[in-house]
């Protein structure tokens, strides 16, 4: 697994204000820092505007070479497959420009990329309600089916990595875990991880992320029972306890089918995982919809009554 502590930040790690132009050494592409995005343990984004296109994109600054070096070419090479596919589903151009930026002495390699105007996953969740997950989940599960069906696998899949426009869609961001379908997991975190609660190997498979994914949705969804969970020691911990929080969590009652064989690893293919969360979370739609739809029981009984009377009056009527 990867270190992600640093314990002295060197100032080529620490942000740089907006404000800021960062000119390619090599292509001499321009861009003024806006704002900080975000920062991890690989890099740190911002927002950047292009000078020439008054365009905005995010910079991604890497710290060590070699792993932004991998990052760029899992990039790149989805990138090739994009353009290969007939008619790319999502634009292909998330990758826009790689380059290094002189400071200090030093190359920092960067990348420049989409910029993605979303919110991270759980925030995303904590503002619109735990429901949108039906809709979230579908969004995710169609991007890892794309993936995977051009031989890749996320591997590092966690909220963090997940962020959520206004109407449910969901880009995924931080390439630098993904793998080559049948290498092992580069990159990982402790709970998403199948290794973790001794499921099965770090070996690239669709059914690796199957599994983060589940964790994910236990993570927002019934996040204190997966936290004790997590906490035990790791010769009593195991996928059974996962297991149980699905079985017994009213919160993930909807999904419960999909999750107990995501983290069994029991789906074909990704294609299928999909078609099961959407049965499963339109079917639960329709049902409260039709459940909703139907008449209310006072409206029934006002029937009643007011035909009641008519009869009466009709009697009266013809009787007098
Ligand atoms: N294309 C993008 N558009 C908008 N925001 C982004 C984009 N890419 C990254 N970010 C923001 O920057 C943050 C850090 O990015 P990223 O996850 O790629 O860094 P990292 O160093 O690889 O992180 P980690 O420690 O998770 O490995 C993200 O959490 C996100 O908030």
């Amino acid at each position: 697994m990867k270190e992600k502590e640093f314990s002295v930040i060197p100032s080529y790690k620490s942000s740089l204000p907006p404000g800021t132009m960062v000119i390619g050494r090599w292509n001499g592409g321009r861009y003024l820092i806006q704002r900080l995005l975000g920062q991890g343990a690989n890099g740190i984004v911002y927002l950047v505007k292009q000078v020439e296109s008054a365009k905005l994109y995010a910079l991604k600054m890497g710290f060590d070479t070699i792993d932004i070096q991998s990052e760029i070419n899992v990039l790149k090479a989805l990138q090739q497959q994009g353009k290969r596919r007939v008619a790319a589903e999502r634009n292909p151009s998330f990758l826009v420009e790689v380059d290094d930026y002189s400071l200090q002495g030093r190359e920092i390699p960067f990348y420049v990329m989409r910029y993605v105007k979303g919110q991270p996953l759980r925030t995303f969740l904590a503002q619109q309600g735990g429901k949108w997950m039906q809709v979230v989940g579908l969004h995710l599960l169609q991007q890892l089916r794309s993936l995977h069906e051009t031989g890749w696998v996320f591997g590092d899949l966690k909220p963090e990595n997940v962020l959520v426009a206004p109407y449910g869609e969901v880009e995924l961001i931080d390439f630098g875990g993904v793998s080559g379908m049948g290498r092992s997991v580069k990159q990982f975190t402790e709970w998403y991880d199948r290794g973790f609660w001794g499921a099965g190997g770090r070996t690239a498979e669709p059914s690796y992320d199957w599994f983060s994914f589940a964790v994910v949705c236990i993570h927002l969804l019934a996040e204190d029972s997966l936290k004790k969970a997590a906490n035990q020691l790791p010769q009593t911990r195991s996928h059974t306890d996962l297991l149980a929080i699905v079985g017994s969590e009213p919160s993930l009652a909807p999904y419960r089918e999909w999750l107990k064989r995501a983290i069994m690893g029991d789906f074909r293919d990704t294609r299928e995982s999909c078609a099961v969360w959407k049965e499963l979370t339109l079917g639960a739609r329709t049902q409260r919809k039709r459940i909703r739809r139907s008449t209310p029981r006072w409206m029934v009984g006002a029937f009643v009554v007011s035909l009641s009377l008519l009869i009466c009056a009709v009697y009266l009527t013809l009787r007098f």
